[in-house]
């Protein structure tokens, strides 16, 4: 099985469009304003409105108000909504969407304990845990933290990049792979071409 790939961080509908003609199942629009790759909803809504049809729009929230996610909602077609702070199960739940739940992953973390919690997840992303920086690092985590049996789902993320992903989908097999730092010429700005090679050594990874 070829894991689904989650573009993340695009901030232009044109760009967003070749990422999709590139193969990607999945782009991701970051709300969250200290972010160098954070949209408004109205880059937003006409990024959503260039991708062509079953590639999936996934919101990135922070711990943010509710008001903003429900403005958000009102204006953005969005598919599917990624919790990536501290959100209780309630607050991923109250907005009545698909979501997945972020969770930044270090060596005492217990994954099954969050599967559980957010049962209702549609899946669940784990991250690198970087001090202070909430994601989007470009930062790796040993792969061996995570746990066989989970029964959410599983996206990988953290410092995944074109040269390093062949070995993660082999080693972990997730069932999607989510980049945004490894497919960029600098921070914020995202690279076809690194684009083109990350969906491509996926692709080349196979998995039985
Ligand atoms: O992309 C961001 O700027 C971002 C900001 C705040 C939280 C998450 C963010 N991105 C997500 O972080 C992971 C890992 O990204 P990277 O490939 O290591 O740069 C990924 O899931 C992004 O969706």
């Amino acid at each position: 099985m070829t894991p689904r790939i989650k573009i993340c961080g695009l901030r232009d509908a044109k760009t967003a469009a070749a990422a999709a003609r590139l193969g990607a199942d999945a782009i991701g629009l970051v709300f969250y304003p200290p972010s160098p790759r954070n949209v408004d909803a109205v880059v937003a809504r006409a990024i959503c409105g260039a991708l062509p049809p079953f590639v999936t729009s996934v919101g990135l929230f922070v711990d943010a108000d509710p008001a903003l996610v429900r403005a958000v909602l009102d204006q953005v077609p969005l598919d599917l909504l990624q919790f990536h702070g501290d959100e209780a199960p309630d607050y991923c739940r109250a907005f009545g969407r698909p979501y997945m739940k972020a969770v930044r992953v270090k060596h005492d973390v217990n994954l099954l304990e969050y599967a559980a919690r957010y049962a209702d997840a549609r899946g669940l992303l784990v991250d690198a845990f970087v001090d202070g920086v909430p994601g989007g690092t470009g930062a790796a985590f040993d792969w061996r933290l995570l746990p066989p049996g989970l029964p959410l789902p599983l996206v990988l993320s953290g410092g995944l990049d074109p040269d390093n992903v062949a070995a993660a989908v082999a080693q972990v097999r997730p069932w999607a792979v989510d980049v945004s730092s490894g497919v960029e010429a600098r921070r914020g700005v995202k690279d076809l071409a690194r684009i083109a090679a990350f969906i491509q050594a996926v692709r080349a990874a196979s998995i039985e």
